[in-house]
């Protein structure tokens, strides 16, 4: 039997379709798989997690999982996938511990096991010592922490995250990344909506991004890493404009404070005519300021959006 979550050219739009907020998106999700979905503000990422969760329904297309269509059967898909939320509601009058044991309970943990769960999860991400305050007084980084808490326990096989580690300190960013990754050694399917390229480069196994609601990559995080190793970007700062037929890919000219500001995408074979053509450019004083760094990870997804 298939064991992935299969959307296939699923669309859904808005105000009376003046907005396309999903396009056509045909995407597996495979057990032990940690994806991240990128894109700017508004791609539609959110859109697409809540069609899959069957709160919001597609206007085409299917999403399908063990043979079961998530948009005939909604209640199917609330009790197989757990999400936590971009905004979760507030934990007003209630204690982190009963917030999480509220959640246990609903997926059916014994009385016996449900402190024995509550502890491990509590232990694992470090936040033992707030389990019993109540949820109005916690930091917004300890309640997004309840919120992934929440949607771990007693966790169904498949898990969706709006922007878990907003807000959360960079220790315990590291620890949620860890726990989402023993829940793919696990085989769940594990699907993250991120703006933090980096964490993505570093723990996801998979991006897709998103572009206006369509799909425009669908990669193994190691392309990404690939491409950001075989390239570096060169900044300069000149005072007369540069013979830009020589320079080999320009990326974007700014003029700033009456000074011309260049920053040049290179390939590794591109550095050594780069740096005689630079020194060139700083014997006969055009080039005042320079730098040569690894080629940053938000430049590479601009020039993959129209953004
Ligand atoms: N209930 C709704 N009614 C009308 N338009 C909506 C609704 N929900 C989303 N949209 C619109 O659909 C588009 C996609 O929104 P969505 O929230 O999926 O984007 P996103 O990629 O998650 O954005 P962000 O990164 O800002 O959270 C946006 O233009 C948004 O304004």
């Amino acid at each position: 039997m298939v064991t992935s979550l299969s959307t296939y050219s699923i669309s859904k739009n808005y105000k009376h379709g003046r907005i396309n907020a999903n396009k056509n998106i045909t995407v597996d999700f495979s057990p032990g798989e940690i994806t991240a979905l990128t894109g700017h503000n508004g791609a539609g990422k959110t859109t697409l997690l809540k069609q899959i969760m069957g709160v919001v329904k597609p206007d085409s297309g299917s999403i399908t999982y063990r043979g079961i269509s998530f948009i005939r059967e909604s209640n199917k898909a609330r009790e197989l996938i757990a999400m936590m939320p971009q905004f979760h509601a507030p934990l007003v009058g209630v204690t982190l511990r009963q917030a999480i044991e509220a959640v246990g309970k609903i997926r059916g943990i014994s009385h016996l096991e449900m402190n024995e769960s509550i502890d491990q999860i509590a232990h694992d991400l470090k936040i033992e010592k707030w389990l019993n305050i109540p949820g109005q007084k916690l930091s917004g980084g300890l309640q997004r922490l309840t919120s992934f808490a929440m949607t771990v326990v007693a966790p169904p096989p498949i898990l969706l995250f709006d922007e878990p580690t907003n807000d959360v300190d960079p220790v315990r960013r590291i620890i949620v990344w860890e726990y989402l990754r023993k829940l793919a050694n696990n085989d769940h399917i594990i699907v993250v909506v991120t703006h933090n390229l980096f964490e993505v480069e570093r723990y996801a196994d998979r991006y897709i991004l998103l572009n206006e609601g369509k799909v425009t990559q669908d990669e193994h995080t190691s392309i990404l890493r690939k491409e950001l190793l075989s390239s570096s970007l060169l900044s300069i700062t000149s005072n007369k404009p540069l013979d830009e037929a020589k320079i080999p890919d320009n990326l974007n000219t700014n003029i700033k404070d009456g000074a011309l500001e260049y920053s040049i995408h290179l390939t590794n074979d591109q550095i050594p005519k780069a740096i005689e053509w630079l020194l060139q450019g700083i014997k006969s004083n055009k080039i005042t300021h320079y730098s040569l760094s690894p080629f940053p990870l938000d430049m590479l997804y601009r020039g993959l959006t129209d953004g």
